[in-house]
């Protein structure tokens, strides 16, 4: 019987998308940004050879058809990858008004939002008198460090000395819709920040603030200074029932793999393991070898958003999509003959943009184990709706 392992690769955009021009970094609008096809044409010119080097080498990610959905997507050159497809490939775009992480995956699921996010300005003070009270309330402490835009490992090298000094929790936040608190594993402890994080998230979700994020590290200062993999998202609610939501309805097993949890709110899930990507690697393999007929097993690979995106570090992220295309090639012929393998993207986050925030990208779409053929240009919801018809679950 079918199963369905749908993996995001969160953030390999592959440029193209038609509202660019309405996303920006700061002044400057999205229009062009193309994060594979910038890391493949830097890769490609001796622009990326920190820890790797020469032209980007994913060959099982091309032979699915990834450097043909990036030509279709936005006609952008691709050196190196110029497979002929073997795999099912096409290009998806975006309706949802941001270019955040729920909002990708949500209609990735099926559900476009509704909704206008909350942004706050990028003006210090970033956040309203009311909310700061109230966290200084939770927190116990007179005060807030941060209370701006920010990069969140450059905030904490600024802040974290004082912070460690003062208790006073940093929050920042960034061109998406997200509350962020950044706190000391031990100086302020992790129970006490996740507890602050969940008693402010109906606050801010009531504001339609997407997320309050803890981003707990550890450290003795700005040299040493790490965040770990405590990481806890609490996000709103999607507005509706997702694939998942359908899916498991419908009776089959749902698990999810890395930050899918935290992003459905749980919702339509039966359970979740998480971990760094290397692990989540082996969780996946083993999904492969172990899920039951009929299941749903939805994955988020966050590393090249988090770890290189976000830090614009072209030759992490190449280092990071060679890794995982090696790893993709020892999962890939372990699939039974019924399953498909769908993999995409949530956004784009193009290192070499300018900012330090995701650009607007329409997201490769490429389905192993249903030989070759093409998508076309498809909305995200289509990703869900291949899914479900995979699973011969009801979507209409
Ligand atoms: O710079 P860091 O803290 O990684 O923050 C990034 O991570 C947030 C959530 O994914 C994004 O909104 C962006 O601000
Ligand atoms: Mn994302
Ligand atoms: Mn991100």
């Amino acid at each position: 019987m079918a199963r369905v392992f749908l993996v995001v690769m969160d953030s390999v955009g592959i440029g193209g998308a038609p509202d660019a021009d309405r996303f920006f970094n700061g002044d400057v609008p999205d229009t062009g940004a193309n994060t594979l096809a910038h890391i493949a044409q830097a890769c490609a010119t001796g622009r990326a050879e920190q820890g790797r080097s020469g032209p980007l080498h994913v060959p099982n990610l091309d032979a699915l058809g990834l450097g043909a959905a990036v030509r279709l997507a936005s006609g952008a050159a691709t050196p190196g990858l110029d497979a002929e497809p073997t795999g099912t490939w096409g290009a998806a775009s975006e309706v949802s008004p941001g270019k955040d992480t729920p909002s990708g995956h949500w209609e990735l699921a099926g559900v476009p939002v509704p909704w206008d996010w909350h942004y706050f300005p990028d003006a210090t003070p970033a956040f309203p008198d009311d909310l700061v009270a109230r966290v200084c309330d939770i927190a116990g402490t007179d005060g807030i460090l941060g209370n701006c835009h920010a990069s969140g490992t450059a905030i904490i090298a600024e802040h974290g000395a004082t912070h460690m000094r003062t208790s006073q929790p940093i929050c920042y936040t960034s061109a998406d819709s997200v509350f962020q608190i950044a706190a000391h594993e031990e100086t302020f402890g992790l129970e006490k920040l996740l507890d602050l994080c969940k008693s402010l998230a109906p606050t801010l979700h009531a504001m339609k603030v997407g997320r309050v994020i803890a981003r707990p590290f550890v450290g003795d200062g700005p040299d040493t200074f790490q965040r770990t993999k405590n990481r806890k998202d609490y996000a709103i609610s999607p507005p509706a029932p997702t694939l998942l939501d359908r899916v498991q309805a419908a009776g089959h097993p749902t698990h999810a793999i890395g930050k899918i949890g935290d992003i459905f709110s749980m919702s339509g899930i039966d359970d979740v393991v998480k971990g760094t990507d290397a692990e989540l690697m082996q969780h996946l393999s083993k999904a492969v070898d172990e899920a039951e007929d009929g299941s749903l097993t939805f994955a988020n690979f966050v590393e090249f958003d988090s770890l290189y995106g976000h830090r614009r570090d072209i030759s992490g992220y190449a280092r990071a999509l060679e890794w995982f295309d090696a790893e993709l090639g020892q999962i890939l012929p372990r699939l039974r003959p019924t399953d498909r393998l769908i993999l995409t993207a949530d956004h784009g986050n193009d290192p070499s943009w300018i900012g330090t925030d995701h650009t607007r990208e329409r997201v490769p779409v490429l389905i192993a184990g249903a030989g070759a053929g093409t998508l076309g240009l498809i909305p995200f919801t289509g990703v869900a709706r291949i899914a479900a018809r995979h699973l011969k679950v009801d979507w209409t």
